[in-house]
């Protein structure tokens, strides 16, 4: 029975896709919809404003603030800000956007001082804030200044002199904080010096930036090389240059090592693969895109695992290593609440 009513729904979704929904004119019996609607351009009384509009058949033309942008009316409908389509002390949409109408357009639009009115078929109107529409609009999104991000290899990191933040001031002041994450930001690592060397100490730092993501390698891990774990990160042995956790859902980036067997393309493709990553592994190990540090007791590295890859080389001898796995979301926060861009 479930599995009739499963099919007969799944029939008729196919068939909604397949025949797509159109906005064509033909289909509205108002004779007048056949014609195009008389495009002309709206220009603001006050020149200072320098605002000007122009209603489409399919979409809403603004300039303003030296942009030009393109608005489809549905989208406009949408991101409705007016008290029953949207919960400012939320910031959540109540508007059930499946419930409007695919095709539609407003039935005026008109503007004051810096705010567009678009009154819709139903009689609900719709106000923007100028200055709203450029920050949100795509054309305006385009225009924005992301943080930047600093391609470099070993000569230009030792050039740049970045600096090291100091565990007192990372933990106790918002500027030592901030310097420390437009540095992790722009490069994609990062240095703390002083630290305590233990693993409290290492916790405290990691907790100033974000929440520590739990994984079957434990909360923190504190390890020295011990065979029995079955990696070859618990080895002596050196370590080629990977990211890790490249087999989870939310992994920390791709590698080699752990690399799954690849038996869901066919062999010409995989050919190409193999191509590629060639070409990809040729260009990482270029000494002049290698940079070596020396990891001593108080001396906490941060790497971001979408950027930078690691690696060791082989040892002799006794040596702990101590850290933990940071979740990405938090870290971005942690960076937009101190104002940067991330
Ligand atoms: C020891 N520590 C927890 C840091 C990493 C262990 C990860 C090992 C695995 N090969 C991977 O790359 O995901
Ligand atoms: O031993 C090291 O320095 C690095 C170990 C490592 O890359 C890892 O555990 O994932
Ligand atoms: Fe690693």
């Amino acid at each position: 029975m479930w599995c009739c009513r499963l099919s007969h729904l799944h029939g008729r979704l196919q068939n909604l896709l397949s025949r797509g929904v159109t906005c064509s004119a033909f289909q509205q019996p108002n004779f007048k919809s056949l014609f195009p609607l008389a495009i002309r351009w709206h220009h603001t009384a006050s020149n200072s404003l320098n605002c000007a509009w122009q209603q489409h058949e399919d979409h809403f033309e603004l300039q303003y603030a030296n942009t030009v942008m393109r608005f489809d009316y549905l989208w406009l409908r949408d991101h409705c800000r007016s008290a029953s389509c949207y919960n400012s002390k939320t910031h959540q949409r109540s508007l059930d956007t499946a419930s409007v109408d695919l095709c539609i357009k407003p039935k005026t639009i008109r503007l004051d001082e810096t705010t567009l009115f678009f009154t819709w078929p139903d009689g609900h109107v719709t106000k923007y804030d100028l200055d709203w529409l450029v920050k949100n609009s795509y054309e305006g999104q385009k225009q924005k200044v992301i943080q930047p991000r600093i391609l470099w290899n070993a000569e230009i990191y030792q050039q740049a002199q970045v600096p090291s933040v100091d565990f007192q001031s990372f933990l106790e002041t918002n500027d030592g904080l901030k310097n420390f994450l437009q540095n992790f930001l722009l490069y994609g690592i990062a240095f703390v010096e002083n630290v305590p060397p233990t693993q409290e100490h290492t916790e405290k730092l990691a907790e100033r930036i974000s929440l520590i993501r739990e994984t079957i390698y434990g909360r923190m891990w504190y390890f020295t090389s011990d065979f029995s774990r079955g990696d070859t990160a618990y080895t002596k042995l050196a370590l080629d240059r990977h990211t890790d956790t490249a087999y989870f859902q939310e992994p920390c980036g791709y590698n080699n090592y752990d690399r799954a067997v690849i038996n869901t393309v066919p062999y010409d493709v995989v050919h190409r693969w193999y191509t590629a990553h060639r070409t990809l592994t040729v260009e990482l190990r270029r000494p002049e895109n290698e940079f070596w540090v020396k990891l001593k007791p108080g001396r906490v590295l941060f790497i971001d695992n979408w950027r930078v890859l690691h690696g060791r080389e082989s040892f002799t001898g006794y040596r702990q290593l101590c850290g933990c796995y940071l979740t990405r979301d938090d870290v971005l926060n942690t960076a937009r609440l101190l104002g940067l861009q991330a």
